[in-house]
């Protein structure tokens, strides 16, 4: 399989509607940067990132503009209505000349605690997987159904369950189709292995830090400000 440069694709064009506040969370600032500069950081870090394209709102004044990061290019593109079409604009802005044998990671704005140690093994799998890799955590706590009235109405097997993480590794040219597939047929995929296993691919689960959290609400910027700050700190 190529192990040619990989290119970070971070979806970046969310409106925080559950986060809510007047800063789209990707600009908030955590332990001293914006939310989107610790996924920069941490993905540019790694020597076989070449590059980084950042999908963003068409009507985002926030972008600071950054052409490069730690000596890399970082692009940017208008991203979509949904996240999935935000990465797969972004995987066609890629330059023409990253070929569809190439690696993508595909990985949140929002998730600012990614671990190098974590890119590693994930980066590693997904050069020996055919169908790609993701990070991702067993479910250890028990699952209830809820009725319509909030209430438990049944207790959800665990077993053999995973929570999804990002980055998401795979190639470029296959998950661009996959991803096109799903958006021709009307499905909204939530992350890019749903695309992925709809085309028939069984990716690897790659076990991961629990602490690589997604901001998604107010009440998940303390945890993500202590875990940052003690990472400058150590
Ligand atoms: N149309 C969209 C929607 C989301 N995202 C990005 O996908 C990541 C994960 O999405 P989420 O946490 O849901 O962010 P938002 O969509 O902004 O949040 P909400 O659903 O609460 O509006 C974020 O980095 C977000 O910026 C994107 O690029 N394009
Ligand atoms: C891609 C993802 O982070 C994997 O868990 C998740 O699906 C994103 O969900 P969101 O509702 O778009 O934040």
């Amino acid at each position: 399989m190529s192990r040619s440069g990989i290119w970070a694709v971070i979806p970046a064009a969310g409106r925080g509607t559950r986060f809510g506040g007047d800063i789209p969370k990707q600009y908030l600032n955590v332990a001293g940067r914006p939310l989107i500069a610790h996924a920069l950081d941490a993905l540019l870090a790694h020597p076989r990132v070449v590059g980084a394209i950042v999908a963003l709102s068409a009507d985002d004044t926030r972008w600071p503009g950054w052409t490069h990061w730690n000596g890399k290019p970082v692009l940017r593109c208008d991203g979509g209505g949904e996240r999935a079409d935000s990465v797969l604009a972004a995987l066609q802005a890629l330059p023409p000349e990253v070929p569809a044998s190439a690696l993508v990671l595909v990985h949140d704005a929002a998730r600012p605690n990614l671990h190098d140690t974590d890119l590693e093994r994930l980066i590693a799998a997904a050069d020996l997987a055919h169908d790609g890799a993701i990070l991702a955590a067993p479910v250890r706590d028990t699952l209830k159904r809820a009725s319509d009235s909030d209430r438990i109405a049944a207790t959800e097997p665990r077993e053999g369950l995973w929570r999804a993480f990002t980055p998401q590794a795979f190639r470029r040219g296959a998950l661009t189709a996959a991803l096109q597939q799903a958006q021709a047929a009307g499905i909204v995929v939530t992350d890019e292995a749903m695309a992925m296993e709809r085309a028939g691919a069984r990716p690897m689960l790659v076990e991961g830090r629990e602490d690589n959290l997604k901001v998604t609400t107010s009440a998940d910027l303390a945890l993500a400000e202590y875990l940052l700050t003690q990472r400058v700190r150590t």
